[in-house]
């Protein structure tokens, strides 16, 4: 149907059913990876929607996928202050210090607990504050306390959904970062144009969070992964593991290869697991995070001033300098 013979009330029926179908498809590509229609199908919907917006702009609703392109020049960066804290993590770097973490933990909790281990991904920390369902806030971690605010560059992040599929007041946190794809190909686009190049996707994705052109930003291909829930509101998680099933059902994108373990020693196997298939994965990770998985218990161990008692994280060593070698052949 040709978008200027609608009447306004057509338009308005039409624009609601292309949103709600190009939103679908866009959360079935970005967040579950898992696309069921193929690009030119969304291109052709997309342009109708764009057609009809153009025609009727008071028609252009906040979460329509027309916005997310970016297109706003900032002139600078906002601070935030966080309403919960954004700690850092302490580190591991051999199994014995694993086993004096747990040793600790086990000693401060008063009883054998289990852990939730997920891939440390190496990206940007950042906070996604919610009202009644709608995206408000987005910031990076700045030095915990206050961050920037970064929100017009977090909506061109398509994985990051604009209104959850609950209307709840909750505050979120997870990574932002480059898939090693998207970082070879930006580097190769970057190498063709003179323009130097960066080191890692953790520095691409930060580059690109940190740019005032909105388009520049929404071109850079960033992908979300949320783990932690800073401010419930009313999730119903207790533990770890829940948590992330339930950020996942919200809209949000989590770490398929979260792992449950009921000793260190599983722990450890996920740890060689992982240490293993890290070249496998499609995004960077530095190592895993060790988290006692029930949130009593977590309130019980605390925080010290800088980090909580109740995760670590276990560092890879830096992959051997071959690896880098391969990298560099393989991205020319
Ligand atoms: N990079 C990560 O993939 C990752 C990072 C953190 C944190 O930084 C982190 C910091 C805290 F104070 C508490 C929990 C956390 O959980 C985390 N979980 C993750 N999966």
């Amino acid at each position: 149907m040709s978008e200027k013979l609608l009447t306004l009330e057509e338009a308005t029926e039409r624009s609601k059913e292309l949103r709600q179908q190009l939103n679908q498809y866009a959360f079935e590509y970005y967040d579950e990876d898992n696309p069921t229609v193929e690009d030119y199908i969304y291109d052709r919907l997309y342009t109708e929607l764009v057609q009809i917006e153009t025609t009727y702009p008071e028609l252009i609703t906040f979460d329509s996928p027309t916005q997310r392109v970016g297109g706003k020049v900032l002139k600078g960066f906002e601070k935030v202050t966080h309403s919960v804290q954004m700690y850092s993590l302490n580190d591991a770097f051999s199994k014995e210090d694993l086993l004096d973490f747990d040793e600790r933990v086990q000693k401060l909790a008063g009883k054998p607990v289990s852990y939730c281990c997920e891939l440390k991904i190496d990206g940007l920390a950042i906070s996604l504050k919610y009202e009644n369902g709608r995206f408000v806030q987005g910031a990076t971690r700045g030095d915990g306390n206050v961050g920037e605010n970064i929100t017009e560059n977090l909506k061109t992040v398509k994985s990051i959904p604009m209104v959850l599929k609950e209307p709840i007041s909750v505050e979120v946190r997870g990574e932002c970062y480059m898939s090693k794809q998207a970082f070879a190909q930006l580097n190769q686009e970057r190498e063709e144009a003179g323009q130097d190049v960066f080191a890692n996707p953790r520095n691409a994705a930060a580059g690109s969070l940190r740019q005032l052109d909105t388009k520049i930003a929404s071109s850079r291909q960033l992908n979300t992964f949320l783990y932690t829930v800073a401010d419930f509101g009313p999730m119903k998680a207790e533990t770890q593991f829940d948590a992330l099933n339930e950020l996942s059902a919200l809209g949000f994108r989590s770490n398929p290869k979260k792992k449950l373990c009921e000793t260190i020693e599983e722990v450890w196997a996920y740890i060689e697991e992982f240490h293993e298939k890290r070249s496998e994965l499609a995004y960077e990770i530095d190592g895993i995070v060790i988290k006692v998985n029930d949130f009593d218990i977590q309130d019980e161990l605390g925080f010290t001033v800088k980090a909580p008692r109740w995760a670590i994280a276990y560092k890879f060593p830096p992959e051997e300098a071959k690896t880098i070698v391969e990298e560099i052949e393989w991205t020319i």
